[in-house]
């Protein structure tokens, strides 16, 4: 499945979280870890088969975007290594088994220099905020992390070529809901076909709504991510990439950083690549995909996102599916008298059913 877990409480990370201190800072404690004082911070923006690159972050772990200038000008390279270095990277020491995804940020010693052929050591990863997880199909037990410290999840679909569906969707939305994250749903091609029934489709849920064309500058979404960690999500051909190339108009040539460092051009069509936006935060692009696995998604969590009929949900029976057409369900209660709206019920409905079967 994929679920963003929020450190909140409501939701355990997986088990080999590391407990790390939480705070803005990610180095390690110089008190106990007095070999590792020295280390520097960064984020991981690729992973692939054991190596992870990661770029340096300011010491407050902002995003340093390096600049369309940086091949130009000497000084804003040499500000570059600095903050915003692309370091190659393995797993080292305490994190040895501590899974690495993209988005997570980590402290990282040995060369550091970010030269070619130079490696560095993970020795630590701070405590992650949210967990982004999907899995192959539904059945497929294994969760597999793709994004960590995730606020946004950006589900982008065309409105033609390809046609909506309506189905990825709601799975993404599911995932989202389960997870904290807040959806964002992005209409994309919206030069070929009307927006109208799919916002009144979405309405109801209270989504944030975005629409982009060729002609038209997608300042909107532009705002919602700046600052921000989004991760772009959405089945292949609907113009993730075009979005994401203008929304970080040097993405080219950062996916090209990235390629460079690791040594292998696969990046950009089978990985996620976390993106520095110039206004602050990353975009993290995903590969196109066919179909969203969700594994034991919680009913409850996906009813939290809806306030009113969570609240109605106290007068349900215990172990209630709130399913259409059982006679005590508190939800059709509420929207019978007034507390509720009936549309919000139906989506409610669509997306547990899109979540599938167990009742967790
Ligand atoms: N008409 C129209 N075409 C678009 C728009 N956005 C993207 N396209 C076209 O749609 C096709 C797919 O766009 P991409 O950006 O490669 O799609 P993607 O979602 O990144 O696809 P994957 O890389 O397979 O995941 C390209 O031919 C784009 O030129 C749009 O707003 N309107
Ligand atoms: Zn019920």
């Amino acid at each position: 499945m994929t679920g963003v877990r929020r450190d909140s409480g409501r939701r355990e990370l997986d088990e080999d979280d590391v407990r790390a201190r939480p705070g803005k800072g990610s180095r390690p404690r110089t008190r106990e870890r007095p070999e590792h004082a020295d280390a520097v911070d960064g984020v991981v923006v690729a992973v692939d088969r054991g190596r992870y690159t990661c770029r340096r972050t300011a010491a407050d772990g902002r995003a340093v975007h390096p600049g369309p200038e940086r091949a130009r000008d000497e000084r804003a390279r040499a500000a570059r290594d600095q903050a915003g270095a692309l370091i190659e990277a393995i797993r080292g020491g305490a994190v040895r088994r501590v899974p690495v995804v993209v988005g997570d940020r980590v402290s990282l010693v040995g060369d550091t220099s970010g030269r070619p052929g130079a490696l560095a050591r993970i020795v630590r990863r701070a405590e992650r905020t949210s967990v982004l997880r999907r899995t192959a199909d539904d059945t497929d037990p294994s969760e597999r992390p793709i994004v960590a410290n995730a606020d946004r999840l950006v589900i982008v679909a065309a409105l033609a070529d390809p046609p909506p569906r309506t189905g990825l969707i709601d799975r993404c939305l599911v995932a989202a809901y389960d997870g904290g994250l807040e959806p964002v749903l992005c209409l994309t091609k919206a030069d070929l076909a009307d927006d109208g029934a799919l916002r009144e489709l979405y309405r109801p849920l209270g989504v944030m709504i975005v629409t982009s064309r060729p002609d038209v500058d997608p300042a909107e979404l532009r705002e919602l991510i700046t600052g921000r960690v989004s991760v772009m999500f959405g089945h292949s051909g609907v113009g993730k990439s075009t979005l994401v190339n203008r929304l970080v108009p040097d993405a080219a040539q950062e996916i090209g950083a990235v390629n460079a460092v690791t040594g292998r051009g696969r990046h950009t069509s089978s990985a996620a690549v976390a993106l520095p936006v110039p206004g602050g935060g990353w975009v993290v692009d995903t590969p196109g995909v066919r179909s969203f696995g969700l594994g034991a998604v919680s009913l409850a969590r996906v009813l939290a996102a809806f306030a009113e009929l969570a609240e109605a949900a106290a007068d349900c029976p215990p172990g209630c599916t709130h399913a259409e057409g059982l006679a005590d369900c508190g939800l059709d209660e509420a929207v019978r008298d007034g507390r509720a709206e009936p549309a919000r019920l139906a989506s409610l409905r669509r997306l547990l059913a899109a979540r599938g079967g167990s009742a967790a």
